[in-house]
This record gives structure tokens, C-alpha cells and sequence, in this order.
């Protein structure tokens, strides 16, 4: 699956928004990857997420034995990633603003566990979904997305697997170009409402 394919589908899917967003980092961009309105068609999200197994295997990750994703965007990609890998799929979610592997879900000794996240700008939220799982003991030997916005420049502390590298601009909120700082703000994510930090 090539770049053009990919960007196809989110801009079919109508997942492809230009504006002023407020990005989970707090960096502001002029464009912004709505990855739900791609996740509610399964038949392109198993298209997406099998190309993404099949990379995972190519780039020697093939003895993963469990997908853990951070919530809430990487919840649908990991599963069918996972679904794809035949492996179990997990996830972190926050409590008081930190991710924690969600009650009830376990991770042995011996697990090779791969990270699979949807969209990374600047890395964080797979660097806080490794460390937590790392925390617990985990053997975290990889992240997987499915678009790298920082192509290549983010570094999320374990080998990174992106479908696809996609440079976005995006920068601080006080260094913004004119044409951005003239268009009101919207924040997508979900991190940092109602509680979530
Ligand atoms: O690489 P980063 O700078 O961390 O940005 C990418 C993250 O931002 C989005 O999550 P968000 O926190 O908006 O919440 P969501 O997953 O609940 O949509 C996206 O799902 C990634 O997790
Ligand atoms: O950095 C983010 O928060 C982010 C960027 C993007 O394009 N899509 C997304 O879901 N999150
Ligand atoms: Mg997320």
C-alpha cells in the first residue's frame, strides 16, 4: 500500500481537515488526520491495519505476541491490526491523566509486546503508553502507526513501524503564521478535557 493510497482513503473518508487545530501535544497545524471518520468503515480500516500487519512482519517484528494501543485513537487500529497479526489486543487508558493497561488485561514475562497507535505528531502518547507498559514489566519491542506526521523525526524510544510518513507542519502557539493565527482554534483529541490531561 503506498503513501497515495493511504492519504486516498482518509481523503475519501473525508478524514483529511484543513483549518487551525490544537494538536494532543498542544502544537498548532493547519491540518489535521480525523482517523474516526476512517475507523467507521471497517472494510477500509482491515485494508489500512493488514498492510500494517504485513509491515510489522517485514521489519523483522513478527514474534509479537500481544498489540497494546493507547486510548482512544489506538483502540480500533490495534485491534485489527492484532486481529491481522493473530495476536491478542490490548490497550492503556488514562486514569488521572495517566495511561494505565486497563483493568483486567494482563501481560506475561515472556510477551513481546508491540505498541499500535494511529497517528504520531510528536511521539508523546506512545512514549507514555511504553513507559507505563515498561513500568509493569513489560518487554516492549516496537510501536507501529499507521501515519507518522513527524516522518521519522519522532522518537518514541523503541523502533517506530509507521504504513506511512506524512510531513505535516504544525508549531508553537506563539510562533504562528498569520494565516493560521487568523482562523479560531479547534482541538480534536481528547487529551486534556473533561479531567483528561
Ligand atoms: O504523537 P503525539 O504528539 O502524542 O500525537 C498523536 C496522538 O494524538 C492523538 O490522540 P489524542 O491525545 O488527541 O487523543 P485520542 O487518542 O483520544 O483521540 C492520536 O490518537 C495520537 O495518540
Ligand atoms: O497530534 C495530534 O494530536 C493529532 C494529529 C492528527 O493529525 N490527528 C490526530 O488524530 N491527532
Ligand atoms: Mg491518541
Amino acid at each position: 500500500m503506498t503513501k497515495d493510497d493511504v492519504l486516498a482513503i482518509f481523503r475519501a473518508c473525508g478524514a483529511l481537515l484543513e483549518g487551525h487545530f490544537i494538536l494532543s501535544s498542544g502544537l498548532r497545524s493547519p491540518l489535521f488526520l480525523q482517523k474516526a471518520r476512517v475507523f467507521q468503515y471497517p472494510a477500509e480500516t482491515e485494508k489500512l491495519c493488514k498492510a500494517l500487519a504485513e509491515k510489522i512482519h517485514a521489519d523483522g517484528f513478527g514474534a509479537v505476541t500481544k498489540v497494546v494501543s493507547p486510548a482512544i485513537g489506538g483502540i480500533i487500529p490495534g485491534y485489527e491490526t492484532a486481529r491481522q497479526l493473530g495476536v491478542p489486543a490490548l490497550y492503556t487508558e488514562r486514569v488521572d491523566g495517566q495511561f494505565e493497561l486497563r483493568r483486567g488485561f494482563e501481560i506475561a514475562p515472556g510477551d513481546q509486546v508491540i505498541v499500535v497507535e494511529d497517528i504520531v505528531s510528536t511521539g508523546l502518547s506512545i512514549r507514555e503508553c511504553v513507559a507505563a507498559l515498561q513500568a509493569i514489566g513489560a518487554n516492549v519491542i516496537a510501536a507501529a502507526c499507521l501515519i507518522d506526521r513527524s516522518a521519522g523525526e519522532a522518537d518514541v524510544g523503541v523502533p517506530l513501524v509507521s504504513l506511512i510518513e506524512f510531513k505535516v507542519p504544525a508549531y508553537p502557539a506563539d510562533q504562528l503564521p498569520p494565516e493560521l493565527a487568523a482562523i479560531p482554534p479547534v482541538k480534536p483529541g481528547s487529551r486534556g478535557i473533561q479531567g483528561v490531561k
